[in-house]
């Protein structure tokens, strides 16, 4: 099966609600979709979104790295040479991480329909569902609480709290919310970078003293901050999650063998895919530390795929897949099923995807 062509669109999906962060606000998934086409009937999908204050890619720039380097680099291999790919997938160009995770997973879609199985049963794995949180924005804390008790009416048993922007302030917020949801729902806080070290330890100490029951505090200081975010997990009890700080094996390295964080956000848009993926995966297995998946503002195409990888590998503990629940609307037809807050893995051949709507660009 060798590849022919790489076709490249976008998909434009309104969100349910602004999606909020410390670091951005956003209204639409617009992301760019790619169909890498072969000599034989099967084709496989991909999709990455511009995320350009995490990974610093643009739809432009993910349009550009893709055709003008990554295809010419790729067509007329054989899918079965996935080593050879990968690697020259990689070394076509530098950084770029979304861009790759495009062309990464649909050549694994490829690979898996070839062999007529589902990606995660090729990857090794077993699980048939993951548990996602659901992400609440931040906003006022009123609001915050309407949204948290809506997704505990919708069966969601944790919570993704975004905070960040403000401060001690941020211990009101998450008091707020367990007072609202009770002690049964799992919390996990995400500060997008919002604080630096001292103020990680202060707000994060004051939330284990208020008995906020915390599950985990991600990316609380900046994504450079090795000494900050070593600092700040030293000094709390709550498990800290590296996400900014990690996209390649060599960072995860750097962050386990400092003792920087207690565990690691993995995204294919950082990693550059799942080849990667599965190296960080191996690293974390190596030193006993559990990881988390997660996305961008991404729909139900590319969550899939990180969706296989997750039911593959015991070491991803932890799931935050919530794009496609955070969308308006599903164009995709096939793939796992997105049930509020259990994705459930079907039997399809490959991603599962049958189909991906999108505007073609020349
Ligand atoms: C969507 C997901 N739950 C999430 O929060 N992802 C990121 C932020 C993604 C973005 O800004 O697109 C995260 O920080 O974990
Ligand atoms: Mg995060």
């Amino acid at each position: 099966m060798i590849i022919k062509d790489i076709e490249l669109g976008v998909i434009n999906i309104p969100l349910a609600r602004p999606f909020k962060t410390a670091l951005r606000t956003v209204e639409y998934v617009e992301d760019v979709v790619i169909k890498v086409t072969t000599d034989t009937e099967f084709s496989g999908y991909g999709e990455a979104p511009p995320t350009a204050v995490i990974t610093g890619e643009t739809k432009g720039s993910i349009i550009t790295a893709i055709r003008d380097f990554i295809k010419p680099a790729l067509v007329g291999m054989d899918i079965d040479n996935l080593d050879g790919i990968f690697h020259k997938l990689h070394s076509c160009m530098v950084k770029n991480t979304s861009a790759k995770a495009a062309v990464d997973m649909a050549i694994y879609d490829l690979y898996a329909k070839k062999y007529q199985t589902p990606l995660y049963k090729v990857l090794g794995g077993n699980k048939t569902e993951l548990e996602t949180d659901l992400t609440i924005s931040v906003n006022p804390i009123p609001e915050m609480v309407a949204d948290s008790l809506d997704a505990v009416g919708k069966g969601y048993k944790i919570l993704k709290i975004k905070v960040g922007k403000e401060g001690l302030k941020d211990v009101e917020r998450i008091a707020a919310i367990r007072e609202a949801v009770g002690p049964d729902i799992n919390i996990r806080v995400d500060a997008n970078q919002g604080w630096n070290a001292k103020q990680s330890v202060q707000i994060i100490t004051a939330m284990e003293d208020r008995g906020l029951n915390i599950e985990l505090v991600e990316q609380p200081v900046p994504a450079h901050d090795l000494k900050g975010m070593k600092f700040v997990t030293g000094h709390v009890n709550t498990p800290i999650l590296a996400d900014e700080s990690v996209f390649s094996p060599e960072d995860a390295i750097s962050i386990i063998r400092e003792g920087a964080a207690d565990l690691i956000n993995i995204k294919l848009m950082k990693t550059g895919g799942i080849y990667n993926a599965l190296k960080i995966c191996s690293i974390a297995e190596i030193y006993g530390v559990e990881c988390m998946i997660g996305c961008m503002l991404e729909s139900k195409l590319s969550v899939s795929a990180a969706a296989h990888l997750a039911a593959a590998k015991s070491v991803i503990t932890r799931a935050d897949l919530d794009g496609p629940s955070l969308c308006k609307a599903d164009p995709f037809v096939g793939g796992p099923i997105y049930d509020e807050n259990m994705i459930r893995m079907v039997n399809e051949p490959g991603i599962g995807i049958e189909s991906v709507p999108f505007l073609v660009i020349d």
